[in-house]
């Protein structure tokens, strides 16, 4: 699995990450969305990059222009609900791509809150057989929402292509996915941030996407 820490270079990423992170900033749910939407289309972007083109002749009022088109059938496939605006920013660059939404939610399995695990319940996909697939979700915390996520979309066949986006991992969580994954599997992120606090809350993170996209939640 090869890993992509897009903070690795400065760029205006920079900008949106602070404000996500910024306490104060990310109380405002719509700039907090904006934000994680255009990280999204910033890295889709980047995974461009990486795709198969093949020139085709496009016809101008005036002439032919030769252009390299992307052939890959891209399906983008999120994990609800901290992923919707992430999701947005993939498709809104990708924009012929197939969709597919996971719930996979994280609980809490002990009384301290301290051990967390994943139960993905609805899926809703087309076939990913031989398909570029991108899976995105903000967070890769634990690892395990990204692993069920993609556990869950091999239902729907064998992707030929598989790329993970999110904006912030851990290498607790990369470790966890590694294990998960096909061995060219690449890793996006726009940062690897040092650990998680005892709650599996990434430190120092920007704290719970869910909420902070949507509101608390009972
Ligand atoms: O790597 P993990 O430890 O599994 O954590 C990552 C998950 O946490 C967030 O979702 P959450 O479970 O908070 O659900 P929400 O989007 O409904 O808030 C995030 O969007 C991931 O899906
Ligand atoms: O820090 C974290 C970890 C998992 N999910 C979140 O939303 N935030
Ligand atoms: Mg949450």
């Amino acid at each position: 699995m090869k890993t992509i820490n897009l903070s690795e270079q400065n760029s205006i990423l920079n900008q949106y990450m602070a404000e996500i992170r910024d306490v104060d900033y990310q109380r405002n749910r719509l700039l907090f969305r904006n934000n994680i939407e255009r990280i999204g289309e910033y890295m889709a972007c980047e995974i461009s990059k990486t795709l198969s083109y093949k020139q085709k002749e496009i016809q101008t009022p005036l002439g032919i222009a030769k252009i390299n088109l992307p052939e890959d059938e891209i399906v983008i496939a999120t994990v609800l609900r901290a992923g919707l605006p992430f999701h947005q920013g993939f498709l809104n660059v990708f924009d012929h791509a197939g969709n597919a939404f996971v719930s996979a939610y994280r609980m809490y399995t002990n009384r301290e809150h301290t051990e967390v695990g994943v139960r993905a319940e609805y899926m809703a996909s087309p076939s990913v057989e031989g398909k570029t697939l991108i899976i995105a979700d903000p967070m890769l915390a634990t690892g395990g929402s990204m692993a069920a996520g993609y556990e869950a979309l091999l239902k729907n066949g064998k992707p030929a292509c598989l790329h993970i986006a999110c904006v912030i991992a851990t290498e607790e969580g990369l470790d966890v996915v590694e294990q998960a994954v096909p061995e060219d599997t690449t890793v996006w992120c726009a940062s690897i941030d040092p650990g998680m606090n005892e709650h599996k809350y990434i430190v120092p993170g920007f704290g719970d996407a869910g909420d902070l996209c949507y509101g608390d939640k009972l």
